[in-house]
């Protein structure tokens, strides 16, 4: 990039969220992006409003809007940590404006996952459930384990989040039990066991275990185990800021620049 190309600039949108407001305060104060825009549900009380002051700060020359289209006609990227629906909708949105789209949504089913393909055909998606270089990093050890010990080590995975959160079990934990199914070389769909409740019979072998924990201000913890008969091994990764997730994101939203359309995650993005 010659001296004077601008940097990229980058809306986010769900602005005035927990992650939200971690990517806006962080963009804003990166060297190496400019915030253009931040957008919120239609109806929402910051519309209109600066989101620097919005958010209690110093103005940052930004209005909250809910066109989306228009906010992101002026962007090189979007970072998205919404909703499954807002996602399915920017993704469209960001295609049309050719806009690299970070999406940090969790909670998505197939046709959302769906949705997204289609739109990667003419954009770059880049998407994870979790953007931390450590839960990655955490992703691939879990798969060499899991291709490591046979089906006597039961894998069990249990994430604790703050009690707001809407969706269990988490993306992270997801990513986690597909790496593990990965590892093991069987399909995650059809081993998969979560929320146990009432006589639920022995656990199968092979089966890949969840269990959610929701209270207090927890920002995310995952264990993976691996149990077996006189043993145990814990995997284990604590977040405790949501500024790992921001800088992941805002590292995705630069690497993704000039990339051929396409969906990509943070392995591709860390070289993981
Ligand atoms: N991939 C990752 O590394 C991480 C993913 N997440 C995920 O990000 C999502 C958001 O998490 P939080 O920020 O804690 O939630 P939050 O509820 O604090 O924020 C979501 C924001 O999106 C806004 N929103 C909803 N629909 C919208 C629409 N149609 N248009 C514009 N804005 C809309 C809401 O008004 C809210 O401000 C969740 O799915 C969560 O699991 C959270 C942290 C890290
Ligand atoms: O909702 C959250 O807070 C988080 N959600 C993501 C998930 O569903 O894994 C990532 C992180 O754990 C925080």
């Amino acid at each position: 990039m010659s001296d004077d190309t601008p940097l990229p600039g980058i809306v986010i949108t769900g602005a005035s969220g927990r992650m939200g407001q971690m990517l806006v305060k962080l963009v804003a104060a990166s060297d190496k992006a400019r915030l253009v825009g931040a957008v919120e549900r239609a109806g929402h009380p910051w519309i209109g409003q600066d989101i620097g002051t919005a958010m209690g700060g110093a103005a940052l020359g930004v209005t909250v809007t809910d066109d989306a289209l228009d906010a992101f006609a002026k962007a090189q990227a979007v970072i998205d940590f919404t909703a499954p629906a807002a996602s399915v909708e920017f993704a469209a949105l960001a295609a049309q404006a050719r806009a690299v789209h970070v999406i940090g949504t969790t909670g998505l089913e197939d046709e959302h996952l769906a949705a997204f393909r289609a739109a990667a055909r003419h954009a770059v998606i880049v998407r994870a459930g979790n953007m931390s270089l450590g839960v990655n990093l955490l992703t691939r050890l879990t798969r060499k384990v899991a291709e490591a010990l046979d089906a006597d080590w039961d894998i069990e995975i249990v994430e604790a989040h703050h009690r707001m959160k809407v969706d269990a079990p988490s993306g992270t934990a997801l990513m986690l039990g597909e790496a593990a199914a990965e590892g093991r070389g069987i399909d995650l769909a059809s081993h998969r066991d979560s929320g146990r409740d009432g006589i639920t019979g022995a656990r199968k072998r092979g089966d890949i275990g969840f269990s959610a924990i929701r209270g207090g201000d927890v920002v995310g913890e995952h264990d993976v185990i691996f149990a077996a008969d006189g043993e145990r091994i814990v995997l284990r990764h604590l977040a405790t800021d949501r500024a790992i997730f921001a800088r992941g994101a805002l590292k995705a939203a630069l690497w993704g620049q000039d990339r051929k359309p396409g969906e990509y995650d943070m392995m591709d993005v860390l070289g993981l």
